[in-house]
């Protein structure tokens, strides 16, 4: 997919576009009922699709110390934007000018002049311009006169209430990663390239692919059933995994930890990414190092099983 950078010059064939304007991060059934309306309105009037998503994220140029909550990265996004079937996907680089942009500059200079948009829709509550003071009606009425439409597309809910990628946050911070999953459609997945370790994993007999957990949300810590791939190539892995910070080794290192069942190739360099499908138990200190390992294969037992068609 064509990734646009807020910076550079939108190629002839993709203005004219409808744009699906929000940050997306999680990308859950509100994210999805967003974009869906953008690339159904872009399909039926003959027009591209492009979904913007911003990056740094706002919240994390406005305090760059707020505690890690990202639920993907771009590279996630890009996937899941280009499986909706969205052409583009608009890069907004976060940054000072960025923020001290007006709701005027944002329509007239950002969406009609930069990108010769045609339409955008965003959620009821989305907001931009310095100081949030733009919103979906003054995007309508600063619009209107540019030949711009503005439309917004609801909330989704189920039985609790809208859905929001606070309920995802909470959800997966609380260990409750099958109500994340249901609320994101797909599990919670932390992508990133394996570093080496302490090669302890491989001497007791469970090699654990390392990986750092950046600017993530945390879930839980602790052990969980999960499935892993390789970028780039179609095998689905089953395994289980540690996240936290593993009380049973020095120096306590926050990280994710996927043993792979059935599989014994190096993945040292290699992208991956591990989905949580269930929790398991927190993360421990055992007695001794034996412990460990009898408590890593009923783990292990349990992760099959909950993973098994059956499970
Ligand atoms: C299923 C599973 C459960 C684990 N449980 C714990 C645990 O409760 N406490 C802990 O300190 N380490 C635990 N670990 C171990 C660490 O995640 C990791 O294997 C260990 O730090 C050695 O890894 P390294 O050689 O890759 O550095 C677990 C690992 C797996 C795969
Ligand atoms: N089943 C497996 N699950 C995870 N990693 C595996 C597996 N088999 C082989 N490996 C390889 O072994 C490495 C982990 O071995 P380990 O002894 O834990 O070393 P390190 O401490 O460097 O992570 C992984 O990075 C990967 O390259």
């Amino acid at each position: 997919m064509i990734r646009l950078n807020s910076r550079s010059p939108v190629p002839d064939h993709l203005r004219g576009a409808i744009l699906a304007l929000g940050n997306f991060d999680g990308f859950h059934r509100g994210h999805q009922a967003v974009v869906g309306e953008a690339i159904r309105r872009a399909r039926e009037q003959g027009r591209p699709a492009i979904v913007a998503t911003f990056d740094p994220h706002p919240v994390r140029f406005f305090d760059p110390e707020a505690e890690p909550f990202r639920l993907t990265t771009l590279d996630q996004r890009e996937e899941f934007f280009a499986a909706a079937g969205a052409d583009a996907m608009l890069v907004i680089g976060f940054d000072t000018d960025i923020a001290n942009m007006s709701a005027q500059s944002w329509v007239v200079d950002g969406l009609h002049q930069h990108l010769g948009a045609a339409g955008v829709v965003t959620g009821e509550d989305f907001t931009f311009g310095k100081a949030r003071s733009g919103n979906p009606q003054v995007l309508r009425e600063l619009g209107a006169p540019l030949g711009l439409e503005a439309v917004t597309v609801g909330p989704v809910h189920d039985d609790t209430g809208p859905i929001s990628s606070s309920r995802i946050r909470e959800a997966l911070k609380a260990g409750e990663t099958e109500t994340a999953t249901a609320l994101l459609t797909r599990p919670f997945a932390i992508r990133g390239v394996v570093q080496h370790g302490d090669k302890v994993g491989r001497t007791i007999g469970f090699p654990t692919a390392n990986l750092p957990l950046d600017t993530y949300l945390r879930p839980r810590f602790g052990v969980y059933a999960v499935t892993g791939r390789i970028i780039g190539e179609d095998r689905l892995l089953q395994g289980a995994a540690n996240i936290g910070i593993r009380p049973q080794f020095d120096p306590p290192k926050e990280l994710l930890e996927p043993y792979f069942f059935d599989f014994s190739e190096d993945l040292y360099g290699r992208e991956i990414e591990v989905a949580f499908h269930h929790f398991l138990r927190p993360e421990a200190k055992f007695a001794s190092l034996d412990a460990l390992i009898e408590q890593m294969r009923k783990d292990c037992d349990r992760a099959r099983a909950l993973l098994s068609p059956q499970g």
